[in-house]
């Protein structure tokens, strides 16, 4: 008999998962949005079975609810669902960036027939909307679990089995142990990136200087800057505490450096940055399923007129499809200046392989 499994949000991560879990052949995804014009989309990109505007129609038959809405929708949804008719055994699932005001919240309103467990992919995207979708974005991240105690092992064991298809690592976590390491690793990065843009922006003068200036380092510290603000404002205010603790040390480490620089002490400045470099550098290495860069190729092209098309000239007469074309204004953390979007893996190394033989230098990312 097939799994129904329904996707409350039909965003980024929402469709993300619905593209990953629809893999499964003995699933049926069905999509509930509160709108109409994202259940089109979903649609015709092939993200959904059946897409709805009415939450009773998109539970009724689900197996499986994974509830994929700004973390303060998440809330809200919740509270709907202890009204609507449900499937007996049917396990309720989240994606939402924090845990522990969620998975709270849900012990207390969701009936005891209703297994709920807490769920958070830590991979994702500064682009939001089911355009933005992907059925690699989580291959290879890691997918936090947080099941409260006296969750029946079955059914985290049955969830656990269907998120096979995202290829993520699904870890099990404390809830509030993950917001104090997520609060450090991902929410408090997107204050800092977006403070020092407002930081920069707000040095800006009439020559644009800082804008046209603002080459790799600002553009790879400061791309998260460019995510959903309602997202954000909703992740901060979920842990607040968390934030609030790291804030102070943060505070603390950056007077240390200021310290450092009054009192001219190079051996602890390059201290500073030699130990940020390890641990930098000992990160784990993801190589595939991030959505920025899945399909891009970089090539370093002269400054001569018809340069491009020659490129697409070349790229077309072997039928290799070219679906974003960019000139880089400024290079972020990679060679070459035109970029190339190609719409899967196997043109994209059509592509490479051909420019390469043509002697044009070809990088890709990470
Ligand atoms: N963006 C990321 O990098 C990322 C990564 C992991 C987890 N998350 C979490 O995933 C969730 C969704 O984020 P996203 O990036 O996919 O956002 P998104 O904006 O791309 O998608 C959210 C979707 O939810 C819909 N929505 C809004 N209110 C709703 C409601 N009340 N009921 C049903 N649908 C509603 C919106 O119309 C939209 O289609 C958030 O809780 C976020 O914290 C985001
Ligand atoms: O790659 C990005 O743009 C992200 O911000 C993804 C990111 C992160 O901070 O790593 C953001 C929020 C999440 O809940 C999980 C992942």
């Amino acid at each position: 008999m097939k799994t129904t499994i329904t996707i409350i949000g039909v965003g980024l991560i929402g469709g993300s998962v619905a593209l990953a879990l629809r893999k499964d052949p003995q699933v049926r995804i069905v999509g509930f949005d509160v709108r109409q014009d994202t259940l089109d989309k979903a649609l015709t990109l092939g993200v959904l079975h059946a897409g709805t505007t009415d939450l009773q129609t998109a539970v009724r038959e689900a197996n499986v609810i994974i509830v994929a809405a700004p973390v303060e929708q998440i809330y809200a949804t919740l509270d709907r669902l202890t009204e609507l008719s449900l499937q007996p055994g049917v396990i309720i699932t989240d994606v939402g960036s924090t845990k522990s005001g969620i998975v709270r919240y849900a012990q207390e309103k969701l009936p005891r027939e209703v297994t709920f467990i807490g769920g958070h992919p830590m991979a994702g995207s500064h682009k939001s909307g089911v355009e933005a979708a992907s059925d690699r974005l989580f291959e290879n991240a890691y997918y936090v679990l947080t099941p409260a105690e006296g969750t029946p092992e079955h059914q985290v064991e049955r969830l656990v089995s269907l998120l096979s298809y995202t290829r993520a690592n699904v870890v099990r976590m404390d809830p509030n142990e993950h917001d104090k390491v997520v609060g450090a690793v991902s929410h408090f990065p997107h204050i800092l990136a977006s403070a020092l843009v407002n930081l920069v922006a707000g040095y800006e003068d009439e020559n644009a200087w800082h804008h046209r200036l603002a080459a790799g380092g600002f553009r790879d510290i400061t791309r998260i800057a460019s995510s959903n603000p309602r997202m954000w404002r909703d992740v901060l205010l979920n842990n607040r505490e968390h934030l609030l603790c790291i804030a102070e040390d943060w505070a603390r480490a950056l007077d240390e450096v200021i310290e450092l620089i009054k009192d001219r002490e190079a051996e602890k400045i390059e201290d500073f940055f030699r130990t940020a470099r390890e641990f930098r550098d000992g990160l784990p290495e993801r190589k595939k399923g991030a959505v920025p860069a899945l399909y891009d190729l970089y090539i370093d092209i002269p400054d001569h007129p018809g340069e491009i098309g020659r490129i697409a000239t070349l790229l077309g007469a072997k039928k290799i499809n070219i679906t974003n074309l960019q000139i880089q204004e400024t290079r972020e953390d990679i060679m070459g200046a035109l970029r190339i979007t190609f719409r899967n893996e196997s043109e994209m190394e059509k592509g490479e392989e051909l420019l390469q033989f043509f002697g044009y230098k070809v990088y890709k990312r990470g």
